[in-house]
C-alpha cells in the first residue's frame, strides 16, 4: 500500500497516551469519552458503551473517565496544515511527511488516522440527477376502488382472504390478471397462456395461485376425488427459498374455510372439496425415497425447483402427472438465467410424453386411470417475468401457446387494445413509493461506510417493531467475512495473539455455528445471513429467523447479509431498507430492481441505499436511464445522492468531524479481529480474492464503469479489515494501480481456478510467516512501549510499526 499507512497500535499501556500528558488519563480516547452516539437512544448503545468502559477499566495506571469529565478530550493530533487535512473530499498530506519548521521539536507520539487521507477526491457535480424528495402515490399497493368479487373470485376465496390473509381489495396485476385466468372457456382453444409481468411486490403469486385453487376446487366434488389422482398443477421456483415461500402462501389459501358463516352446515360435503387438495414441495432438501413416496400417495398441486422435478419426472414412474392442468413459471427470466432452459424444455416434454402415456392407458383400462376425466382440457402455463430480454421470449415461444401479455403497467395506462402487441416497451421498474438513495465512498472507508449507515437505519426504526434491513454482498465469502466479523469482534478486540507453533492451523476448535450473531456495534440487533454455500436447512432458518425476529423480541432489528441469491421473489414482511454494498455484477439495473424491490412491498415504504465508489460514479445516471428506457420522464425515477460526511456522521455522532475518528477506531478494532486469529485473516483475505473475482464478472458492457482497474487494491484490502493486500494479488507483476496490461493478465488468471488455488496457498504461506513476524514486531513494541519507548508514525517497517532501530531489526530478521 503506498498511501501511509501506520498501524495504530492499541496496547493496553500504550505508551501514546502517556505521552499525552496528563489529559491523556483524565480523557482518554474518543471511544471512552463516546457516551451515547447521537444516533441512539441510552439503551441502544449500552453494551457497546459498557464494552468500551470494560476495556478502559482493565487498563493499568489510567483512570476511567468519570460522569462529571465525559467529554474531556485527549491532546489532539498536530495539525500542519488545516488545507492538507485529511479529508474524505481532497488527497491528504500526511503531517510527518511535512517538514517541521527550524526549531520546532517533531512530535513524537503521533497517530494518524489513515482511514481519511489519500481517498480520491470525489466530483460531486458528475453524480446524478438532482435530488428529489417527492414522495409518489404508490404503485403497487391495492387499488382503492376495485374489488375482489367483482373479478369473478369465489365467495369462499374471498372470505378467506379476508379473514385469514387481511386482503380486501386486489392490486393492479390481480385485477389485470384473476378475470382472464379465473375465465375458463368451454372453447379450448380460448383457453389461452398468459405472459404475467409487474413491479415487485405486486402480489403476482396470488395472481397465479387463486386461478388454480378456485379451478381445481370443484373437482372436490367429483366421487372418485383423492389425492390419488396425481398432479394437477406445478408451480416451478428458480430457488430453494422462493419454492418453499409459494408453497407457504399455497399452504395458507389451502386451510380454507369452505362454508359461509351464514350457511347451513354440510360438514361432509365441504371437508370434501379440499380434502383431496394436498400441496407438496421437491426442491431436492429431502431424499429421493422420501420424495418419491410422497408422490406415489399423491400431491394434487405441486411447488418445485426445476432440476429436481425434471429427475422425478424422468426416473419416478408412480409420479402421476398425466392430468396436470396448470404450470406456472415463476421468474422465468432468472430461470434462463441460472441456465435451466434445456431444464424447462425437459419438463415440458415429460408433462406432455406422461399425459399422452395416461390417455392410452385409460383408453385401454390399465393400471390406476379413472374415466370421467375430461382429457380435452389442456394444460395452461403461466410465465411470470419482470422483463421481456430474448431469451425470455425464445422460452415464452417454446412454454406458451397463443400467449396473452398481462402487465399492471399497461392495464394501468389503458392500453389493453395492445396487450397482443409486443411487449418490449415496458420497462421494469422499482415501484413508485420507494426512496432510492446513494452514497460516493472511497474504497477505504467502505466497512465503516457500512457500519454507519446500519446504525443510523437502525437507531432511525426503533419502533417496536424494529428495523428489517437487507444487505447484499458481492459473493458467499464476503458474506460469510462480514458476518463473523460483526459477530466476533468487538470494540475489546486486542493483538493478543494466540501462541502459534508456526504451524498456520487456527488454535480455536470448529464451534457449533449460530443461525445469527449479534454485534456490540449494531446494537438490539440479530445479524442473518443467506448464500446458496450453506445447506437448505441453514438457508430456511435464516429466512425465518430474520423474517420473525421483530415478532419474538420487541424492538430487535435484524439484519441479513446475502448474496443475489435474496434478490428475486421473497417476501419478507416490513424490509425496512435494502442496502447493496456491492452492485450487482450480473442482471444490471433488471437485477438492481429486485434487489430494492425487497423493500416497498404492496404499498409500503422503503429506503434502497447503493455504496458507489468514487470510480463507480457514472452509475447512478447509468441505472438511471437503463430503469427509464424510452419513456425518460425525469420525475418518475431518481436517485437521490446523500454524501458520505453525512452517512458516517449519522452513523457515529459527535461533534464536527469527531466521526472520523470513530471510524478509525471502529476500523482499527476490525483489523485488530482480523489479525487476533489466523482463521479471521484467512477468512478476510478470501473474502477480498472472491469479491476481486466476483468484480472481474461485471459484463463488458458495464466495464466502463466497474473495471478492476479502477479499483485501489490497497484501499480495497482496508474495506475487508486487512492491513496489506494478499500477496498473491501484489506479488510480481501486478502493479495494479498503474497496469492496464497486469488487469488483463489477472482477468485472465482469475478464471483459472487452479491458478488461483495454487496462489492462495502460496499467499497463505507467505503471509504466514509475515504474520509470524508481525506479531513478533507486534510484541517487542508492547515491550519496547514498557520500557518507556514511544509509539510513532513511520513508513520505515513493512509494517509500518514505528519504534526505532529494535523493531526495524526484528522485521527486517
Ligand atoms: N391484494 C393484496 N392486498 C394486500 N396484500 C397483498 C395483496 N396481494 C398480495 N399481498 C401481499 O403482498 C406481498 C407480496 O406479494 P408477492 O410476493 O406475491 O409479490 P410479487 O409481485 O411476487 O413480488 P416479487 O416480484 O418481488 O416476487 C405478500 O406478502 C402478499 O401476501
Amino acid at each position: 500500500m503506498d498511501d501511509d499507512i501506520v498501524l495504530n497500535l492499541d496496547t493496553n499501556d500504550s505508551p501514546v497516551r502517556s505521552k499525552l500528558g496528563g489529559s491523556s488519563k483524565k480523557g482518554g480516547r474518543w471511544t471512552e469519552r463516546w457516551d451515547f452516539p447521537l444516533a441512539f437512544s441510552t439503551n441502544s448503545t449500552e453494551d457497546f458503551c459498557s464494552a468500551r468502559s470494560k476495556r478502559v477499566s482493565k487498563r493499568k495506571n489510567e483512570d476511567v473517565p468519570t460522569a462529571a469529565e465525559p467529554h474531556s478530550r485527549p491532546t489532539k493530533r498536530v495539525r500542519l496544515d488545516p488545507s492538507k487535512q485529511s479529508s474524505i473530499q481532497g488527497e491528504s498530506v500526511a503531517p510527518s511527511r511535512a517538514k517541521p519548521a527550524e526549531g520546532t521539536i517533531r512530535c513524537p507520539a503521533h497517530i494518524i488516522s489513515s482511514l481519511f487521507s489519500s481517498n480520491p477526491k470525489v466530483d460531486a457535480t458528475s453524480a446524478g440527477p438532482a435530488p428529489s424528495t417527492s414522495t409518489s402515490h404508490p404503485s403497487n399497493a391495492p387499488l382503492d376502488v376495485s374489488t375482489l368479487s367483482g373479478l369473478g373470485l369465489d365467495p369462499l376465496l374471498i372470505a378467506h382472504l379476508d379473514s385469514r390473509m387481511s386482503i380486501q381489495r386486489p392490486t393492479a396485476i390481480q385485477r389485470a390478471a384473476l378475470p382472464p385466468l379465473l375465465h375458463d372457456p368451454s372453447d379450448d382453444a380460448e383457453r389461452r397462456d398468459i405472459f404475467l409481468q409487474s413491479q415487485t411486490g405486486s402480489g403476482k403469486t396470488l395472481s397465479f395461485l387463486l386461478p388454480i385453487v378456485q379451478d381445481l376446487l370443484p373437482l372436490g366434488r367429483l366421487s372418485y376425488m383423492d389425492r390419488s389422482i396425481g398432479t394437477l398443477a406445478i408451480i416451478i421456483a428458480p430457488t430453494r427459498e422462493l419454492a418453499k415461500q409459494i408453497s407457504d402462501v399455497l399452504e395458507g389459501l389451502l386451510q380454507l374455510r369452505l362454508r359461509p358463516e351464514n350457511e347451513t352446515p354440510d360438514q361432509a360435503a365441504s371437508t370434501r372439496l379440499t380434502r383431496w387438495l394436498v400441496s407438496g414441495l421437491l426442491t431436492g432438501g429431502a431424499t429421493r425415497t422420501h420424495e418419491k413416496a410422497r408422490l406415489r400417495k399423491g400431491l394434487p398441486i405441486l411447488v418445485a425447483t426445476p432440476g429436481r422435478l425434471l429427475d422425478h419426472l424422468q426416473n419416478t414412474t408412480s409420479f402421476n402427472v398425466g392430468k396436470c392442468r396448470w404450470l406456472v413459471l415463476d421468474e422465468a427470466d432468472r430461470l434462463m438465467e441460472l441456465g435451466f432452459e434445456d431444464t424447462i424444455k425437459g419438463i415440458i416434454q415429460g408433462l406432455d410424453g406422461r399425459r399422452r402415456l395416461a390417455q392410452q392407458a385409460m383408453q385401454e383400462e390399465i393400471g390406476r386411470e379413472v374415466g370421467g376425466w375430461d382429457w380435452t382440457h389442456r394444460r395452461r402455463t403461466i410465465l411470470c417475468s419482470a422483463t421481456i430480454r430474448d431469451d425470455v421470449q425464445k422460452l415464452a415461444g417454446t412454454a406458451l401457446t397463443n400467449p396473452l401479455l398481462i402487465n399492471a403497467a399497461q392495464v394501468d395506462n389503458d392500453k389493453e387494445a395492445s396487450r397482443d402487441d409486443p411487449p418490449s416497451s415496458v420497462q421494469f421498474t422499482p415501484p413508485s413509493q420507494l426512496s432510492q438513495k446513494y452514497t460516493v465512498v472511497p474504497v477505504k472507508l467502505r466497512l465503516v461506510a457500512l457500519v454507519a449507515l446500519l446504525r443510523s437505519l437502525i437507531a432511525q426504526s426503533q419502533t417496536s417493531e424494529g428495523a428489517k434491513i437487507i444487505v447484499f454482498l458481492s459473493c458467499t465469502d464476503s458474506v460469510d467475512f462480514h458476518w463473523r466479523l460483526f459477530g466476533s469482534s468487538s470494540m475489546e478486540t486486542t493483538l493478543d495473539i494466540d501462541e502459534d507453533d508456526g504451524d498456520g492451523v487456527p488454535k480455536k476448535a470448529a464451534e457449533d455455528v449460530p443461525i445469527f450473531v449479534t454485534s456490540p456495534l449494531l446494537p438490539n440487533t440479530t445479524v442473518f445471513r443467506l448464500h446458496g454455500s450453506l445447506p437448505t436447512d441453514i438457508r430456511l432458518a435464516s429466512i425465518s429467523g430474520f423474517a420473525r425476529a421483530s415478532k419474538d423480541s420487541i424492538e430487535t432489528s435484524s439484519v441479513l447479509l446475502c448474496t443475489s441469491v435474496a434478490s428475486r421473489g421473497l417476501d419478507l414482511p416490513l424490509v425496512r431498507a435494502v442496502v447493496q454494498c456491492d452492485l450487482p455484477t450480473e442482471g444490471g439495473a433488471t437485477e438492481y430492481v429486485h434487489r430494492v424491490g425487497r423493500t416497498a412491498r404492496v404499498g409500503k415504504g422503503g429506503e434502497a441505499w447503493s455504496i458507489v465508489a468514487p470510480s463507480e460514479n457514472e452509475w447512478p445516471q447509468w441505472v438511471t436511464e437503463k430503469m427509464q428506457g424510452d419513456t425518460r420522464d425525469a420525475k418518475k425515477i431518481s436517485l437521490v445522492r446523500v454524501p458520505i460526511e453525512d452517512v458516517l456522521r449519522n452513523g457515529f455522532g459527535g461533534k464536527g468531524r469527531e466521526y472520523e475518528e470513530r471510524a478509525t477506531d471502529v476500523q482499527l478494532s476490525f483489523e485488530r479481529w482480523v489479525l487476533s486469529d489466523k482463521a479471521h485473516t484467512e477468512l478476510a483475505r478470501k473474502a477480498f480474492l472472491s469479491h476481486m473475482r466476483a468484480y472481474a464478472t461485471h459484463p463488458s458492457s458495464e466495464k466502463h464503469i466497474f473495471h478492476i482497474r479502477h479499483l485501489h487494491i490497497g484501499h480495497l484490502a482496508k474495506a475487508f479489515a486487512l492491513r496489506e493486500a494478499p500477496r498473491s494479488i501484489t506479488a510480481s507483476g501486478h502493479k495494479w494501480k498503474s497496469g492496464k496490461s497486469d488487469t488483463a493478465t489477472f482477468g485472465s488468471r482469475k478464471f483459472n481456478s487452479d491458478n488461483a488455488r495454487s496462489n492462495i496457498e502460496r499467499d497463505i504461506g507467505r503471509n504466514m510467516d509475515t504474520e509470524r513476524r508481525m506479531q513478533e514486531a507486534v510484541r517487542a513494541q508492547g515491550r519496547l512501549a514498557k520500557q518507556g519507548g514511544v509509539l510513532m508514525r513511520s513508513g520505515e517497517s513493512e509494517f509500518q510499526i514505528a519504534g526505532g532501530e529494535a523493531l526495524a531489526k526484528l522485521v527486517r530478521r
